[in-house]
């Protein structure tokens, strides 16, 4: 591996050959100084006695590999590219955050960043053979468990037995006060997680700064799509996503202990990608209420009052010269006060962006339904009928309603014995019959589930059916059509279908994520029902098939991939996208939705309509069924986990972008480029940013507006063409995200460096393709010496909206931005309020440190947002104005 600049490499400091133990300790404490370095990741606060970003700077190498420090930045994050010299990326290049993380438990909650490092380093003495590589550290801050990556996923189990029987008498370790250490697979904590996902000992397990998971950068943006295999890390938020892609990271996990699969019903499939389904929509946003309160606000609160309690063990100390005393308004009773959110326009099919993890489909074989369920659409076991595509000259075959058949099958279990589970087949099709091997299902041995509430069926007998759709129990449980889900439009669900029947004819496998074998991957679909546009892209492996065919050389589809490519392409560029047969729980098919002036209509398309007609659409979209693929890419991707924004893409058909209006603008959307998934939800989110800013200036052509985590420019644009601010700066990490900003600004008629826009006021705009932790400091230095674009003015008010990834911000971007007190006002959009932003938050407004310079911000205004009906994400957004300097100077002692 290449050391990144500035970062170090263990060197044999012995003379021995090769970086052992004491050179990798060396490398450490060297590490640990570096890490002190302004700039750096994960910064050890001294005083605190903890290690305050969560994510300690340092590589342990026990083996014969080189040791690498990090290069300071949080490239956990999902929006980091994937370099080669980046310390944490797999050792062949590839990048890999999933099940690569072990937790272990019961470490002391305040060490030092030294002391971990060594415990660290002690537990694989005496284990060098084992060839176990460490390659990040992360603690939170006053928790009692560490999270490590590892070089690479075969090293996990073994360290995890090292933990948990290397101590004396074959028993744990132990955390230095005799209490034993607990070791586990990160991605196996995620299962036992399901109500509070992703969450260990009350912070996010990804790590402070990363999740979501999602894949930290992983962590992707739109909440509620619930799959699965590509996550577009840091690329905004979705949390279904993130749950989706962790209920797969556990399940393809090897278990020590046999466990049982069983066939979902159609309403089980909803409780797991959907948890609120079953509750009235008031219920819903009662629901969402009571978590930002308590785990969001409290937690806030909390988190500040900690922080002074830490201060003032400093100052009694002497560590200490000059203090600050607690802020009245934390005991006031609603200190945060938070409002109800607002609902969403659309409750059920708001999605504009669906992903479909592509495996196989567990058919039980019922006896009288031989030959069964061809299509994504169809229920388990069901028979496919011939339909008509819409639009098109083609007969597609389309689905009947699925949910009887699933229902009937929902008591079926299988076991997963490692042999027949899902996951493993692709290994088996391809040895056996793609569309159809029959696997038997041994009576014996079935045990109880906690899925299950129902006995098992003995005997019974499933195929595997290539499909592409949902994974709700994980990949062992297999491929879940979209068609029950209510969140999903019809779009999706025909989409599905067409994929259906392109799997079940194809000679090409999906792909195994366990195994590395096999070709198709994922499918993600991109619609503005606005515009009547629609993008797929294709996820697969290279056609020579995953790097663990490769090893033994067994599979190989170049011969008949282009072939196949072009068969999908002519399938979906056919007619219009066929209309699924839904399969939507009895009386929900046709809830009522909000429409721009408050009254109630039937269905999205109703309200879609009318937005469209007011936004000069003339499009006669019904629900998506007389849409037509207007775009086709194809990603070749053969690592672990997903490809970053700014991975290749090919371009195989039709437009390279799909557009979507929004608000007065449109915008252009690249495949590499976060938009949010909900288009009328993000225009409500947009309002209230528009509000917010209102109330701070009377005089947009001062104004400028910061956008950090711009993506395609949405808010800053939308601030633009209303009028509120007359210059604009935005930032964000995904290139082809700017790339679509740029070109959206000049869509919207800010042609020029200075357009004059609808209101009259000059704007000037400026997008940055940068992390905003690395560029933000020169961009203020740049905001302060500038004339004020249509003034003579060099003092402009600046307001900062910020809407980062599931990871939050990181620390250096709280740090510029609470230094720079011109800004006065900063509008936070989250989409993980009980997680990041109860972190940035707190830093935002404890009280001055050396870390944390500047006058604090103080919380008021928060306003949570239902971008996500039927799941429990939701967006919030928090208004913290700059603490006055008079109420600030009466808490200095
Ligand atoms: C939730 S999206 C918000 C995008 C945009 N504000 C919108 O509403 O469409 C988060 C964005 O943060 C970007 N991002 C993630 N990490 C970043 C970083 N370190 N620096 C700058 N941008 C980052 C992602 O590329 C993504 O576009």
């Amino acid at each position: 591996m290449i050391a990144p600049e500035g970062s170090l490499v263990a060197m044999d400091d012995d003379g021995d050959g090769a970086a052992n133990v004491a050179d990798a300790a060396s490398a450490i404490d060297d590490a640990a100084k570096c890490c002190h370095d302004e700039g750096g990741g994960g910064e050890w606060d001294e005083k605190k006695g903890s290690v305050d970003d969560d994510d300690v700077g340092v590589i342990i190498g026990i083996n014969d590999a080189c040791v690498e420090a990090e290069d300071g930045v949080d490239n956990n994050s999902n929006n980091n590219n994937n370099t080669n010299n980046d310390p944490r990326s797999h050792p062949d290049g590839r990048f890999d955050h999933t099940s690569r993380k072990v937790v272990v438990h019961n470490i002391l909650k305040y060490m030092r960043q030294r002391e971990l490092q060594k415990m660290v380093t002690s537990w694989l003495i005496g284990h060098e053979t084992r060839n176990i590589v460490i390659v990040n550290i992360k603690k939170p801050p006053r928790d009692n468990w560490v999270k490590l990556t590892l070089a690479s996923e075969t090293m996990v189990d073994p360290l995890v037995e090292i933990i948990n029987t290397g101590g004396s008498d074959g028993k744990a370790m132990t955390n230095g006060r005799g209490r034993p250490l607990f070791a586990k697979r990160a991605d196996e904590m995620f299962l036992n997680n399901n109500n509070d996902r992703g969450r260990v000992g009350g912070a996010v397990a990804g790590g402070g700064h990363n999740d979501d998971n999602g894949r930290k950068r992983k962590e992707r943006d739109d909440p509620d799509d619930g799959n699965v295999d590509a996550d577009e890390s840091g690329r905004g938020g979705d949390p279904d996503r993130r749950d989706n892609i962790k209920r797969n990271r556990s399940s393809s996990t090897p278990s020590s202990s046999p466990s049982v699969m069983r066939v979902l019903s159609s309403d089980e499939v909803r409780d797991a990608i959907t948890p609120l389904w079953r509750m009235t929509y008031e219920e819903q946003l009662d629901s969402k209420m009571r978590e930002m309160v308590n785990k969001c606000a409290k937690v806030i609160i909390k988190e500040i009052k900690f922080k002074f309690k830490v201060l003032e063990r400093e100052s009694k100390r002497g560590q200490r010269k000059s203090s600050i005393k607690p802020y009245d308004w934390l005991n006031q009773l609603r200190a945060i006060d938070v409002n109800r959110p607002i609902p969403s326009p659309l409750r059920t099919e708001y999605r504009n962006k669906c992903e479909f993890t592509i495996g196989y489909r567990m058919v039980p074989v019922d006896r009288g339904e031989e030959g069964a369920g061809a299509g994504v659409g169809a229920g388990v076991g069901e028979v496919v009928e011939e339909g008509v595509r819409e639009g098109g000259n083609s007969a597609m075959p389309t689905t009947t309603g699925g949910g009887d058949a699933v229902d009937d099958v929902a008591s079926t279990m299988v076991k997963d014995d490692g042999v027949a589970t899902m996951a493993e087949a692709g290994v088996v099709a391809k040895e056996g019959n793609d569309d159809g091997e029959i696997l038997k299902n041994a009576s014996t041995n079935i045990q109880s589930s906690s899925l299950s509430s129902s006995p098992p069926t003995p005997n019974v007998e499933f195929r595997r059916v290539p499909a592409a759709g949902f994974l709700p129990q994980g990949w062992n449980g297999g491929v879940y059509p979209p068609h029950p889900l209510q969140n999903m439009p019809d779009w999706s669900c025909g989409i599905a279908d067409i994929f259906n029947e392109f799997l079940a004819t194809s000679p090409i496998p999906p792909y195994d994520s366990r195994a590395h074998r096999g070709v198709w991957r994922s499918v993600t679909v991109r619609c503005s029902l606005r515009t009547a546009e629609c993008m797929v892209i294709v996820l697969h492996a290279p056609a020579t098939g995953g790097a663990g065919a490769r090893d033994d050389g067994s599979d190989d589809y170049t011969s008949t991939f282009e072939d196949e490519k072009g068969r999908l392409v002519d399938m979906l560029i056919v007619g219009a996208i066929p209309t699924p047969r839904r399969d939507y729980p009895d009386g929900r098919a046709n809830e009522t939705h909000t429409t721009d002036d408050g009254t109630e209509t039937p269905s999205p398309a109703a309200h879609v309509k009318k937005s469209g007609s007011e936004g000069g659409n003339n499009n006669d979209v019904s629900r998506g069924g007389g849409i037509r693929v207007t775009s086709i890419y194809f990603q070749e991707y053969e690592g672990l986990s997903l490809p970053t924004p700014d991975h290749p893409v090919q371009h195989i058909y039709g437009k390279k972008y799909i557009e979507e209006k929004l608000g007065k603008c449109t915008f252009q959307i690249s495949p590499g480029a976060f938009f949010q998934t909900n288009t009328e939800g993000a225009e409500v989110l947009y309002n209230i940013v528009l509000d917010r800013i209102r109330e701070v200036t009377s005089d947009p052509q001062r104004t400028l507006l910061l956008d950090v985590c711009c993506g395609t420019g949405t808010i800053g644009l939308t601030c633009l063409k209303e009028g509120v601010v007359g210059a604009l700066v935005g930032v964000d990490i995904a290139e082809p995200a700017i790339a679509d900003a740029r070109l959206n600004a000049e869509r919207n008629g800010f042609h020029d460096e200075k357009t004059a826009n609808d209101t009259g006021v000059v704007a000037t705009t400026r997008f940055v393709a940068s992390a905003a932790e690395k560029i933000l400091p020169e961009v203020m230095r740049d905001i302060s010496s500038k004339v004020v674009p249509g003034t003579t003015t060099t003092e402009p008010i600046v307001v900062a909206v910020v809407d980062p990834a599931r990871d939050g911000l990181h620390g250096i971007v709280v740090r510029t931005l609470r230094a720079n007190e011109r800004i006065q006002r900063l509008i936070y959009v989250s989409c993980n309020p009980v997680g990041t932003l109860t972190r940035d938050a707190a830093m935002l407004c404890c009280a001055p440190t050396n870390k944390y310079p500047g006058r604090p911000f103080k919380p008021t205004r928060s306003q949570p947002v239902d971008m996500f009906p039927m799941t429990k994400h939701c967006e919030m957004v928090m208004t913290f104005d700059r603490m006055s300097m008079e109420e600030y100077e009466k808490y200095q002692t």
